[in-house]
């Protein structure tokens, strides 16, 4: 027999799939990456050299063990260090509201910033920036904000081997480059979870590689 599953957020997902899609179509900017499966886009020198080096100064202060909700730094699943950038220092402030004018979304769905640094044989497996409205934890994240809709990441530095972004279903490695930024929905256009967003920070073989990311929720993030 078949059902009808219920997901959580799906309607506001696909409409801000579609105002997001609609405002990145019509700035020059933005690049669409190849394929047909995840709204996938990359600008280049999206940030200045200058502030991506302020940025992997502010990532060096504020950097711990990175947590995920299910399993712990231990576990070797997520080995790079992070942090919550300060949202009042200006700068933070200032580049914050340009990835939120660039999506043209209100400011009040995305998360604060998030640096993430990784040393040499640090890494974040293949894993999908949504939460998995099964588990313990969406009780919490469903009052903060609900689902995670549109991703932005942003390199702040070159790496001398490894540390691509690689979208492991899709077959698509993505270099550092500095001042590069990505942006990807984690729906389908219809606001279902896309399980092609799959994705992974590879090893750093050699170097040490440093991003800031912004998630954008479908509510009033808290
Ligand atoms: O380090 C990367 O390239 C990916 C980072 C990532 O997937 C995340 O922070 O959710
Ligand atoms: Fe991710």
């Amino acid at each position: 027999m078949a059902t009808t599953q219920n997901i959580p957020d799906q309607d506001a997902l696909r409409r801000m799939g579609k105002q997001v899609r609609e405002r990145l179509a019509a700035d020059p900017r933005v690049y669409k990456i190849e394929t047909d499966k995840v709204e996938l886009f990359a600008v280049g020198d999206f940030l200045t050299p200058e502030e991506c080096q302020r940025l992997c100064l502010m990532v060096d202060e504020t950097a711990r063990p990175s947590s995920l909700h299910e399993i712990g730094y231990d576990s070797g699943f997520r080995t790079s260090y992070s942090g919550d950038l300060n949202p009042h220092n200006s700068v933070v402030k200032e580049i914050s509201q340009r990835i939120d004018n660039l999506l043209g979304v209100k400011a009040i769905v995305g998360e604060a910033i998030q640096g993430q640094r990784y040393m040499e044989g640090q890494e974040f497996k293949p894993h999908n920036d949504w939460f998995y409205t099964s588990e313990n934890y969406w009780k919490g994240e469903r009052k903060r904000g609900g689902q995670r809709s549109w991703t932005t990441m942003v390199f702040l530095n070159e790496v001398d081997n490894g540390g691509e972004t690689h979208f492991t279903e899709l077959g698509i490695k993505i270099e550092p480059k500095t001042g590069v930024l990505l942006i990807w929905n984690n729906a389908l256009p219809d606001g279902r979870p896309n399980e092609s967003t799959i994705h992974a920070g590879t090893p750093v073989l050699k170097g040490t590689k440093y991003i800031i990311t912004k998630w954008y929720r479908t509510r009033k993030w808290k």
